[in-house]
């Protein structure tokens, strides 16, 4: 790292500067050393394109996920986070008028190909979504659906259940009132509940989007702490609107932004830049960051 990220400010003066040195500061206590490129992507975007119905809503992106890295996807709103995220497992097949081109790699394996399954795919690639959505079961059913309706080969489902509630450290809140409905825990442990049963299936990417959102901060900050665990064992992207998020979790960051169509003023979202989160906070490459995460637009 040739910059050191808590005093580095991008430009003298101003309130905005403020701003970005809180968050290389934040970034300072969450840092690894990487290499200069995501190691051993496990999932890739090639020319990713994508429209809803007419309307281009993602132009062209390209980006690898590093494994056992945490990758958070920022942006102004509408930028298309969301979309390229759900595009990384297939979720919007299941969104009416979708249509996505370009590749998207899972291992190599090309996930938009002829005879994927999507099921199988989401079974590798799991989803936490922003709202808490655990079913109207009990904890334990919660996370032994999944491997009971895709047949997944249990030993022991009890063992499995205990396994992925202290992977999601939620055990010691639970393990007492398993039988108990998911809807009276709270929402940081319903939050918690859905990472846990999205664990059970065994995947190695968790796709989060906004999971911190309908939280409060000591909630958020629990899920924090969970996803660095977590980034031990399984590669992680997120989309987030809090840049402190971004720079307190995250490996690399993706900057998203909207550019209007000069005909019809459409705006299509398109990635800005990639790079280390340290280098996002402190040296962006691209005007646009940087006017962005000094909170100058957005
Ligand atoms: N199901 C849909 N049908 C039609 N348009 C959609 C649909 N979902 C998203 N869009 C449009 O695609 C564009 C990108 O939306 P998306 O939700 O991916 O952006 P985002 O950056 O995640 O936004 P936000 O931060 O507000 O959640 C927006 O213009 C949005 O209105």
């Amino acid at each position: 790292m040739s910059q050191t990220p808590n005093t580095f400010t991008i430009r003298p003066g101003g309130d905005g500067d403020k701003h970005v040195e809180t968050l290389a500061a934040a970034h300072s206590e969450a840092e690894r050393v990487l290499p200069d490129l995501p190691p051993a992507p496990v999932i890739e975007a090639f020319n990713l394109n994508v429209f809803y119905g007419n309307f281009h809503a993602v132009h062209d992106v390209n980006l690898s996920f590093g494994k056992n890295e945490i990758t958070a996807m920022i942006g102004p709103s509408g930028c298309g986070k969301s979309t390229v995220l759900r595009c990384l497992n297939r979720m919007n097949d299941l969104v009416p008028g979708a249509r996505v081109e370009g590749e998207i790699t899972y291992h190599d394996q090309n996930i938009y190909a002829k005879g994927v399954d999507p099921i199988a795919v989401r079974t590798h690639i799991g989803m936490v979504f922003q709202k808490p959505n655990p079913f109207p079961k009990s904890i334990y059913d919660n996370i032994a659906y999944g491997p009971r309706v895709t047949g997944m080969k249990v030993d022991s489902m009890d063992d499995l259940v205990e396994q992925s509630l202290r992977s999601a450290a939620l055990w010691d809140e639970v393990k007492d009132k398993l039988k108990q409905s998911a809807y009276g825990l709270s929402g940081g442990q319903q939050q918690r509940l859905c990472i846990a049963r999205t664990i059970a299936t065994k995947p190695d990417v968790i796709l989060m989007d906004e999971p911190c959102a309908s939280l409060d901060p000591i909630a958020t900050s629990k899920i924090e702490d969970l996803m660095l665990e977590l980034r031990e064992d399984f590669t992680i992207v997120v989309v987030t609107h809090n840049m402190q998020q971004a720079a307190r979790v995250s490996d690399r960051t993706a900057f998203f932004t909207a550019r209007p169509d000069e005909t019809t003023g459409n705006r299509t979202g398109l990635l800005v830049e990639f790079n280390k989160t340290s280098t996002i906070f402190t040296k962006p490459n691209d005007q646009r960051t940087e006017d962005y995460i000094s909170g100058r637009f957005g």
